[in-house]
C-alpha cells in the first residue's frame, strides 16, 4: 500500500533538507573540476545550490525536464558548464540540434541511472557515434560499466570523458586503470582528429 501524502511530502523535504546541508558543508575540493552528474526528477531546483557549493558542470537529464533550453540558460547563469543526459532508453535524436549545441557536454548513459556495478549496455554506443557526428565540438560523456573491457567501443565511438566506478575502485591498482582509459580516449580522439584533416 502507498503511504499517505503527509508521508511522502515529509520524506521529500527531509531528503532535501538534508541534501542542502550536504552541499553547504563545503565538499569542494580547491583546483578540482566538479561534474555534478543530477540524477533527480526536478533539476532546476538545485542550480543554485550546485553552484554555491563550487559545482564546475550541472549536467542534468534530458528526460527529467519540460525545457532544456532555459535550464542551460540558468546554469550559465550560475557560471557552471552544463551537461546534457540521456538514458539508456532515450534515443540520441531526442537532444535536438537547438539543445546540443547550447549544451558543454552530452552525457550518454550506458546503465539504467541508480548505482554503481551494472553491466555495459553496449547498444547505446552509437547513440555516441550518432551524437559526435552531429557535434564534433562538444564533450561526449559515458557512464556505467565502464572499464578497460569496454572503453574501446566507447573512445572509438567518439566519447572523450569517461565515468568509471567498479573498474577503478574495485582493481588493486586504479592508477593503471585509468591510465588505460585516458591512453584509450587519447588514442581514438587523435584518430579522430587525422580523419577530419
Ligand atoms: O551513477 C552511476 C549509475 O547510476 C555510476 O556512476 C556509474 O554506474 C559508474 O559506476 P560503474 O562504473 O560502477 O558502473
Amino acid at each position: 500500500m502507498d503511504p499517505p501524502s503527509e508521508v511522502a511530502s515529509d520524506k521529500t523535504e527531509l531528503a532535501e533538507t538534508t541534501m542542502r546541508h550536504a552541499l553547504s558543508s563545503h565538499f569542494s575540493v580547491p583546483g578540482i573540476f566538479m561534474d555534478c552528474h543530477m540524477m533527480v526528477s526536478e533539476p532546476e531546483k538545485w542550480v543554485n545550490d550546485i553552484a554555491d557549493a563550487g559545482g564546475s558542470l550541472y549536467c542534468f537529464h534530458l528526460e527529467a525536464t519540460s525545457n532544456p533550453l532555459s535550464l542551460v540558460q540558468a546554469i550559465r547563469e550560475r557560471k557552471m558548464k552544463a551537461g546534457v543526459a540521456i538514458s539508456p532508453d532515450t534515443p540520441s535524436t531526442a537532444i535536438t540540434d537547438e539543445v546540443g549545441e547550447a549544451a558543454d557536454m552530452l552525457l550518454v548513459m550506458t546503465v539504467y541511472p541508480g548505482r554503481g556495478g551494472q553491466k555495459f549496455l553496449e547498444r547505446c554506443v552509437p547513440k555516441v557515434a550518432e551524437l559526435r557526428a552531429r557535434f564534433p565540438d562538444k564533450d561526449i560523456e559515458v557512464d556505467g560499466g565502464v572499464g578497460p573491457k569496454t572503453i574501446g567501443v566507447c573512445a572509438d565511438a567518439g566519447s572523450n570523458v569517461i565515468v568509471a566506478g567498479t573498474a577503478i575502485f574495485n582493481d588493486p591498482h586504479p592508477e593503471n586503470v585509468i591510465q588505460v582509459l585516458k591512453d584509450s580516449v587519447n588514442k581514438a580522439q587523435a584518430k579522430i582528429a587525422n580523419r577530419e584533416r
